[in-house]
């Protein structure tokens, strides 16, 4: 094993409800404002109005819960009650004492291309509903990391962010059904998980609909077992197009040919023996 260090803690942040500072309304900043939107932050933004990106404006218009100060950054009042402060302005020194700032206070700070003053880097990422996939070089080539992200978004299973929503239903219902923190209960409810996970589809996963789920929960869970899709009532239409399952239907017409075949052949050579 190689040893350990040199990298990151990687870790999917929970911002819901808690306060951004954002520093700067111009391209890289509206990538900013975009990814602290999408972990439902409440977001302060601080920037002249003058060099808002068509895309800051854009969100400024929207429905999110954004409050905007069209001046410059004014000093450490603007940083009372912050969780997190993202800094993306054209002003190096300006920078450095935002940072300053926010390491007297401990509030965890990202200033765009200046690492030494980044708690933490941003990465590439991709979304798909609830997936979210970070590509990270830690600092060695961002162009690579978009470069890689691409590769990755062209190699994704199809459905993915569909079953993910489905399976994470199937998985609050199976908690009510079976409610409690570990035990014997815990270990069974996540066996039961991965056998679902495991043994479905993609495909077939993001089909689960609320009729489905009861069935799987009743027919699966309550007897200890993993039915089928087909079992559980899917669609066969749309599963059958969509899986490698699409043989059985030819498998069975060659069989059924086959046997029918043989029987008039030993029919054809019996009648000829009399
Ligand atoms: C991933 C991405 C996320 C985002 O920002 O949203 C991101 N940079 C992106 C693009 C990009 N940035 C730069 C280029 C020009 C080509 C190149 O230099 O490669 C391109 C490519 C382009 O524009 O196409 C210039 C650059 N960036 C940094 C420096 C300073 C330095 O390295 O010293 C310099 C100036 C270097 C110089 O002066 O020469 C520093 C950082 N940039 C990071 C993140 C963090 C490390 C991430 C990692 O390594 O994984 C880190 C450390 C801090 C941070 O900002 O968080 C986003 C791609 C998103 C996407 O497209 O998917
Ligand atoms: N990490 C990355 O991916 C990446 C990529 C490209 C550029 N950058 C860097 O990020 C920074 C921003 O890039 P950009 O293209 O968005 O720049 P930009 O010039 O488009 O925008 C800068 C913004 O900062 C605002 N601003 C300047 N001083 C301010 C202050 N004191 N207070 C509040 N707002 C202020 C300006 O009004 C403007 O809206 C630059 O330093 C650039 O080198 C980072």
């Amino acid at each position: 094993m190689s040893p350990l260090g040199g990298g990151s803690l990687l870790l999917a942040w929970q911002l819901k409800g808690k306060h951004v500072l954002i520093v700067g309304g111009g391209d890289v900043a509206s990538g900013r404002i975009e990814s602290v939107l999408a972990a439902d932050a409440r977001v302060t933004l601080i920037t002249p109005s003058n060099g808002l990106h068509p895309l800051t404006k854009r969100f400024l218009d929207g429905p999110y819960s954004i409050t905007y100060h069209d001046r410059l950054f004014g000093g450490v009042q603007d940083l009372a009650n912050v969780d997190l402060v993202l800094t993306a302005i054209d002003d190096v020194a300006q920078s450095c004492v935002i940072c300053s700032l926010c390491r007297e206070l401990k509030i965890p700070v990202n200033v765009a291309d200046i690492p030494e003053s980044c708690d933490f880097y941003f990465g590439s990422q991709i979304r798909d509903g609830p997936l979210q996939i970070m590509i990270s070089t830690n600092g060695n080539s961002p162009k690579l990391a978009n470069i890689i992200r691409k590769k990755i978004e062209q190699n994704l299973p199809e459905h993915a962010g569909d079953a993910i929503i489905r399976v994470g239903e199937l998985r609050a219902k199976l908690k009510e059904r079976a409610p409690g923190v570990g035990g014997e209960t815990g270990k069974r409810r996540m066996r039961w998980m991965i056998d679902v996970c495991t043994s479905w589809e993609m495909e077939e996963l993001a089909l689960l609909d609320d009729q489905m789920m009861r069935k799987l929960l009743d027919d699966g869970w309550e007897k200890n077992a993993v039915p089928s899709p087909a079992e559980m009532g899917a669609r066969s239409r749309q599963m059958y197009s969509a899986t490698p399952n699409v043989a059985a239907p030819g498998i069975l017409v060659t069989t059924l040919s086959f046997v029918a075949g043989a029987a008039c052949a030993s029919l054809f050579l019996l009648a000829r023996r009399r």
